[in-house]
């Protein structure tokens, strides 16, 4: 099975970079493939924000087949019921801010007859692994919300419990070359009046990481 993982930065996957290389190595010296389940398993790093995921992922999908492509990265909360560090699997994500301003209203992409703006999942990790995660909607921003105004606005017009940067970029980018596609993202923040320091970056890229060495722990059973 060909699987791309595919991350904002390199420093949100680091240990699964690691594991991915490390039995990459093995396969290479003893021919076995030590315990890599795929045998095509890629790392994708993007950079931050849609226009990269959107770029990079377009490319690499235009040279390269995939069976399953999967997003990791960190993200805020809206919702106070999922911890700091809670890793959660998006399954629809709506680019917010696409669409245009009529006077007080905002009027979504769709409203203008110019194509969608929310894209969905098109597999689950649930088909893999079990391992408990909540689903949630989402959205995803060029800019991160930090201001109290703006967010009560965001929350007038949407109920989500995520945003982040990339994710409807991925699952656009993947609908568009019918590639399967799955999204977790672990919360290293809440949505709030920006204070960098209520922020817990170590432990969601901690938990996001551990969440992904077991889907391609699972991966391999399957195999
Ligand atoms: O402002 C800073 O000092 C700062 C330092 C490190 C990272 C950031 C980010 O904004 C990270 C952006 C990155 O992480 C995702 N992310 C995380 N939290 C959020 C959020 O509340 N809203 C949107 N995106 C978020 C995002 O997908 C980026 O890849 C800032």
């Amino acid at each position: 099975m060909r699987v791309l993982f595919v991350a904002a930065t390199e420093f949100e996957v680091g240990e699964l970079k690691s594991k991915v290389k490390s039995q990459k190595s093995k396969q290479n010296n003893d021919g076995q493939g030590g315990q890599l389940p795929i045998d095509n398993c890629q790392l994708l790093i993007t950079g931050v924000g849609m226009v990269a995921t959107a770029y990079a992922l377009g490319r690499e999908l235009s040279t390269n087949r995939y069976d399953l492509a999967v997003n990791l990265g960190i993200a805020g909360s809206f919702d106070r019921n999922i911890a700091l560090g809670e890793v959660v699997e998006v399954i629809i994500d709506t680019l917010a801010e696409l669409g245009a301003e009529d006077d007080e209203k905002f009027l979504p992409i769709d409203e203008m007859g110019f194509g969608k703006g929310a894209f969905a999942a098109s597999r689950s990790l649930n088909e893999i692994a079990d391992l408990g995660l909540k689903n949630c909607s989402a959205i995803t921003v060029n800019t991160v919300h930090g201001n109290e105004h703006s967010i009560a606005k965001l929350k007038q017009r949407m109920n989500v419990e995520i945003e982040s940067m990339e994710g409807a970029a991925f699952f656009y980018a993947c609908t568009e070359a019918k590639v399967a596609c799955f999204q977790l993202r672990s919360v290293s923040n809440y949505v709030e009046k920006r204070n960098r320091d209520n922020w817990q970056i170590g432990l969601a890229v901690k938990n996001l990481n551990e969440v992904a060495i077991r889907l391609l722990d699972a991966l391999a059973a399957q195999n």
